[in-house]
């Protein structure tokens, strides 16, 4: 029931009315290729029947019968499956999107409390096994359930008694198999889990690489590496000893199933006269039928297993969102003529702990000013602007840009009000004026090359190899920090936004650097309001005012 309820929600969630398509083209290719094991298996029993009694065997019915055999099985068949195949590729295609889709919609919360390795898992391996599901899974267990549908009665009506008999052994053998699914899904659940910390140890490496240089920690972190292998690799091996001895068992069934076919029929010959063509032709139809129990056996528990890894895809899908209410009346181009900010008597606690670090706090900051925020490492200088820009939101209070309660305005609009510049700007693999245009993608080469200048970043990047082509590395490695700083403020500068803040970004730069910031920044002051985390008694100087925090 439980699985059915996760089809269920695979098909609705990623197919929608398309599943007709879909599932339409298994139904009919399975009834194909059922109507063409009976159709060959009449062909075969008709060439010896009529060999066997001296006749012509290029009849015109027998010739017939193999072209309709030959279009159904080597042309409408083809046909459906590569139409299936698309089918199956889009709805791959459409589960990534609309994973990562959700994964860009989650708080920056669930990002500050979650693993990255966690989620590359979920993002990769369980959203990959997931979209095998429609890739493979569920066209392996659906068809051969159909042929042996379509195959049972004309089976029964050659033969009753010698296919009631191989009928018992082939439930027998699914039986048999499917009594290993709960196990099979066990480890399925312990590989995915395996997999989790596997991307946490890649993920620890890539990130926190020159930490691990320098500590050095490439044994520690290498350790945790392996003993997660080892353990996926011990699973992997455990669930393969167990499909194996499945699938020795399912041989075997083979085996006696064909034994007991050839005994069976050897008596059904000699009490009941029957033909030689008639003994082929039931042969030819029990194969494809043995053969397809015998799918039925080897993939439905690796379906089953599967739905383990789609299963936790949609439980991810189901985790709450960033909200992203708007305001319908409120258009954000026209409150930047007043931009103070007000926290009023704000209270906020983080989730799951019991220490408020707001609680009834209150401040405000006066546009056309630039503030310095001060305070003790940990009492909630970051925290502060967070809940600024929704990235938090408070229990008890309100916060307003310019007199609109942020809450009403709604995160995107609110966001629309703010520019921010962290310690370390992110710069996205993309050339120095993608970088820049993130800032406002509606922006001019013109405006950027103005903006680049105001943020004193103009010259330097003049001197980049292709200048503003010059693409950067990830994270934007190939730059200083200081001029990863400077590519950050001219993005911030073309977006243009009344409220700057700024969380630390000239602590880490020489005195040259933050000079040239300070200066940018100092430029960007007329009409806005600057809210500085600061530690540096040189930043906190730079400020109109000091805010501290206590
Ligand atoms: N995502 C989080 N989940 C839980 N607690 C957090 C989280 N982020 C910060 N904290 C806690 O909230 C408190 C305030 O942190 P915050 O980073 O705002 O301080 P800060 O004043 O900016 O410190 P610093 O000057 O050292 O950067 C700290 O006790 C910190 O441990």
């Amino acid at each position: 029931m439980k699985n059915l309820r996760i089809i269920k929600q695979l098909v609705v969630r990623f197919q929608g009315w398309r599943a007709i398509l879909y599932f339409g083209e298994i139904i009919l290719m399975g009834i194909i290729n059922g109507i063409t094991v009976v159709m060959l298996s009449d062909i075969v029993g008709l060439i010896t029947d009529t060999a066997v009694s001296g006749g012509n065997i290029w009849d015109t019915d027998i010739v017939k019968r193999i072209i309709i055999f030959s279009v159904l099985e080597f042309g409408v068949s083809n046909i459906l499956g590569v139409c299936y195949n698309n089918e199956a590729k889009r709805t791959g295609a459409t589960m990534r999107n609309i994973v990562f889709g959700k994964a860009l919609m989650l708080p920056v919360s669930f990002y500050e409390n979650n693993h990255t390795g966690d989620f590359m898992s979920k993002l990769t391996y369980d959203t990959n096994m997931a979209s095998g599901i429609f890739g493979s899974r569920f066209r392996r267990v659906m068809m051969p359930v159909i042929i042996v549908c379509v195959c049972v009665v004309p089976m029964f009506m050659k033969c009753p008694p010698v296919m009631a008999g191989l009928l018992v052994l082939c439930i027998l053998s699914l039986a048999l198999n499917l009594a290993m699914v709960p196990v099979l899904a066990g480890y399925s659940r312990s590989i995915s889990d395996d997999n989790k910390a596997i991307s946490r140890s890649v993920t620890d490496m890539l990130q926190g690489m020159e930490t691990i240089r320098m500590f050095p920690l490439q044994s520690v972190i290498g350790q945790k590496y392996n003993e997660a292998n080892e353990r996926c690799g011990r699973n992997m091996k455990k669930q393969g000893r167990i499909e194996s001895v499945v699938a020795a068992l399912r041989n075997a069934f083979d085996l006696i199933g064909a034994v007991a076919f050839l005994a069976m029929g050897i008596i059904y010959i000699q009490k009941y006269n029957g033909k030689v063509g008639s003994l082929l032709a039931l042969y030819t139809m029990y194969g494809a039928f043995q053969y397809n129990f015998l799918m039925m056996g080897q993939y439905i528990p690796s379906l089953t297993s599967w739905l383990v890894n789609a299963e936790r895809v949609l439980e991810f899908l189901e985790l709450p969102e960033e909200s992203f209410r708007n305001c319908s009346d409120y258009n954000a181009a026209n409150v930047p003529a007043q931009a103070d900010v007000e926290f009023d008597n704000i209270t906020f606690a983080y989730e799951g702990q019991e220490q408020k670090i707001f609680d009834g706090y209150s401040a405000a900051f006066t546009m056309g000013k630039s503030y310095a925020i001060t305070g003790e490492s940990g009492r909630g200088k970051s925290t502060l602007m967070k809940i600024l820009m929704g990235f938090y939101r408070i229990s008890g209070g309100s916060i307003r840009i310019g007199g609109h309660d942020i809450y009403e305005l709604g995160l995107e609009n609110t966001r629309k009000l703010i520019a921010y510049i962290p310690q370390e700007p992110y710069m996205f693999h993309d050339t120095v004026r993608e970088n820049i245009r993130n800032g406002n993608p509606a922006a001019s080469d013109e405006e950027i090359i103005r903006a680049a200048k105001k943020a004193n970043a103009h010259d330097f990047i003049l001197q980049l190899e292709n200048g503003y082509d010059t693409i950067l590395g990830e994270r934007g490695n190939t730059l200083s920090g200081g001029q990863r700083q400077r590519v950050a403020i001219a993005r911030a500068i073309l977006k243009n936004a009344p409220v700057i803040i700024l969380d630390e970004a000239t602590s880490a730069l020489d005195n040259e650097s933050e000079q040239l910031i300070q200066q940018s920044i100092n430029d960007m002051k007329d009409g806005r309001l600057i809210l500085m985390i600061a530690h540096r008694p040189s930043t906190i100087a730079t400020a109109d005012a000091e805010w501290r925090i206590v």
